[in-house]
């Protein structure tokens, strides 16, 4: 087996913090594309001497935002699937309820996630449309009734394409760079699919900007009394987002970010949506409920009023959800309260809570001294979700900010950033999760930890664990633990052909680079072979909200745990190398060595010790072997080796 360890002797540690070159010069026109799950926007800067001129190109319906929804007309083109008659936003969701199967909206939820993830399978089960498992790399693709299979990234394409085009007949010029904005906690398949979309779309992305980013920038663009800690609460159709940026005269820096890629306004219309179902069957006992939810245009006729009436009680106190012909000849008719429907949703409203306070607490900060909150995402104007950030922070949020448009603006601002439009701005952003390797035993060597500022690239240098090894494989993982089990397998690196070499010889540069987009780069070399591999990490899926908050929530209750397991691994790993150095030193001196009275005795502890850790090994999740105690031995075998080299050498002499 191949084993890897951090290698035993100082190291090098190179990291360096690459700061956006801000007078890049692109002088094409960059769009800002906010690429939402739920709705979409598009930006531009209008006049490039007014850093405040970022402007939403309106769509050819008049409208500031367009419905990230793509669907096929199946009929169109009976004989060529390819063909088929596509409608983007608006004209996509008129058609829904009477084309629900091949209807796709919210497939932002899916872009970038293994079929097999656990919130893929939920989704699954209460989306109309048929989403399936490409086998080619086993991730959650989306098919029509006839069978046309396209992944989320080409729906995102398509999507991508109409805001392309919507914006060069408003500009009246060719519209080829973008800047798109995901969620801060996208991981980096996601990130990838995203990329992917707009290339598919004929755009060139320039950047990729986390959405809380894009919007903090809008917030505090050229004016100084925006600066300060700010922290952007970003609750949309899809994914909630908390960043903490602090703003200081043109700088941007993301302090923190956290959240969760699964939640959003579609989980609250789900929960409405059930409630509605309960409450007829309870009416109509004889209806049962498998008979309304295998009815794909009733499902979806139920989230269009369900939605309807979470917006309404936005604004009123009670509201009518009112529904013909639910089921055969019954009707629905029913009211509402807004107090009802905080208490069905209280329990997604409150997790959003606990990565606020960890974006807090990595980001050093007390709520108190937050400047601003800013509020972004339609979910964000339910007052029972303001009232909760307000309790969050110790204060009411900010109400300046346009929670549909304010990450398209942001992106927009990026764009100028990069086409050199806009002059004197800067933004860091940060990594969400740890990023590191597997070293001895499994345990999980971070590299990069999370929260970093990016673009940043990091070197260290391990070794390999058993002699004359040709070979390592090195496994990319993402999380908070201690562990390897515990994190997420993210990319995989095998570099061979190394010169066999004893253990803890060879020096093998592990570097990790991540640029501004959030795409990690690991790449490996071997200096005395020559030898070098690199790969971009395309995960095989993204985390599930779930993941994320026992990520954090288990590192914090196992970190002593994780510790000391580590703590014992590495003495270990220490000792190990010690002792076949100090046995190779007697194989290659044994003549000089070998009438010494102490020899036999040392040769027989090195056995002994050598047996310990071979024990060890075979079961290093065992407490009560004495790591300590195994190391102490080395450290003393190495000292009786070193008196008897000298006591040999004197002899020698005589
Ligand atoms: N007045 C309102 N009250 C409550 N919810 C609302 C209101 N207006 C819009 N929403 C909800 O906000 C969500 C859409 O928000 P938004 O357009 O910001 O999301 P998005 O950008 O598409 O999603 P994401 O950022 O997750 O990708 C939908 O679930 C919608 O029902």
């Amino acid at each position: 087996m191949l084993r890897f360890g951090r290698l035993n002797c100082p190291k090098l540690n190179i990291s360096s913090r690459l700061l956006y070159s801000t007078s890049s010069q692109v002088v094409k026109k960059v769009i800002g594309i906010d690429l939402g799950t739920t709705n979409s926007a598009v930006a531009y800067i209008r006049d490039s001497n007014d850093k405040k001129s970022a402007t939403i190109i309106e769509n050819d319906e008049g409208q500031r935002t367009t419905p990230s929804i793509v669907a096929f007309d199946v009929k169109s083109s009976p004989q060529n699937k390819e063909q088929m008659k596509t409608l983007v936003g608006m004209a996509a969701k008129r058609q829904n309820a009477v084309n629900a199967e091949n209807t796709f909206f919210a497939t932002k939820r899916l872009i970038g996630r293994a079929f097999d993830d656990k919130e893929v399978q939920r989704d699954m089960s209460i989306m109309p449309y048929k989403i399936v498992k490409c086998e080619f790399n086993g991730q959650a693709y989306l098919s029509t009734s006839n069978g046309l299979i396209q992944s989320p990234s080409q729906i995102g394409s398509i999507l991508l394409k109409y805001l392309k085009q919507v914006s060069e007949e408003y500009l009246g010029e060719e519209v080829n760079l973008a800047v798109i904005t995901v969620p801060a906690y996208f991981n980096d398949s996601q990130r990838q699919a995203t990329k992917d979309a707009g290339k598919l779309a004929g755009l060139n992305v320039l950047r990729v900007i986390n959405e809380p980013t894009a919007a903090a920038l809008s917030f505090g663009i050229d004016d100084k009394r925006n600066n300060g800690l700010v922290a952007v609460y970003d609750l949309g159709g899809g994914t909630f987002d908390i960043s903490i940026l602090d703003i200081e005269d043109g700088v941007f820096e993301v302090r923190a970010t956290n959240g969760d890629t699964h939640l959003g306004g579609e989980d609250f219309d789900n929960v409405i949506v059930n409630y509605i179902i309960d409450t007829f069957i309870k009416e109509n006992p004889e209806i049962t409920r498998e008979e309304i939810t295998k009815n794909r245009e009733t499902m979806q006729r139920l989230k269009d009023i369900s939605e309807r009436a979470k917006i309404d009680l936005s604004h009123v106190k009670k509201t009518v959800i009112e529904l013909p012909f639910v089921y055969k000849s019954k009707h629905l008719r029913m009211s509402m309260t807004e107090e009802e429907l905080d208490n069905m949703t209280l329990s997604l409203i409150k997790r959003t809570i606990p990565p606020v306070k960890q974006a807090l607490v990595d980001a050093d900060i007390e709520a108190e001294n937050i400047d601003e909150v800013i509020l972004v995402g339609g979910m964000t104007r339910m007052p029972k979700i303001r009232s909760v950030v307000k309790d969050l922070f110790g204060r009411s949020p900010n109400s300046s900010v346009n929670p549909d448009e304010t990450v398209a603006l942001g992106a927009a601002i990026q764009g100028g950033v990069l086409s050199g439009e806009i002059k004197n701005v800067l933004l860091l952003d940060v990594t969400p999760l740890t990023l590191g390797i597997e070293t001895f035993g499994g345990a999980f060597s971070p590299l990069i930890p999370r929260n970093t500022t990016v673009p940043v690239r990091k070197t260290e240098i391990f070794s390999t664990g058993v002699d004359g090894q040709t070979g390592v494989d090195i496994k990319v993982f993402q999380g908070e633990r201690g562990l390897v089990r515990n994190n997420k397998l993210i990319g995989d690196l095998k570099l061979t052909g190394i010169t066999p070499l004893p253990k803890g010889i060879p020096q093998i540069y592990v570097t990790f680079d991540i640029d501004a987009d959030g795409i990690i780069n690991v790449s490996a070399a071997e200096k005395s072979s020559g030898k070098e591999q690199s790969i971009t990490v395309i995960p095989n899926s993204g985390l599930s909200e779930q993941e994320i908050a026992k990520l954090v929530e288990e590192a914090n209750a196992n970190r002593a745990q994780d510790n000391l397991i580590r703590q014992r691994l590495e003495l270990i790993s220490k000792a190990d190398i010690m002792i076949s150095d100090t046995e190779n030193l007697f194989k290659r001196y044994e003549k000089l060595i070998s009438s010494e009275m102490e020899y036999p005795k040392i040769v027989n502890d090195i056995k002994a010790v050598k047996q310990a850790i071979k024990d060890f090994k075979t079961n290093e999740n065992d407490m009560s072997i004495d790591v300590n105690g195994i190391k102490k031995a080395t450290d003393a075998l190495q000292g009786r080796a070193l008196k008897l080299f000298q006591s040999a050498t004197k002899h020698q002499q005589q």
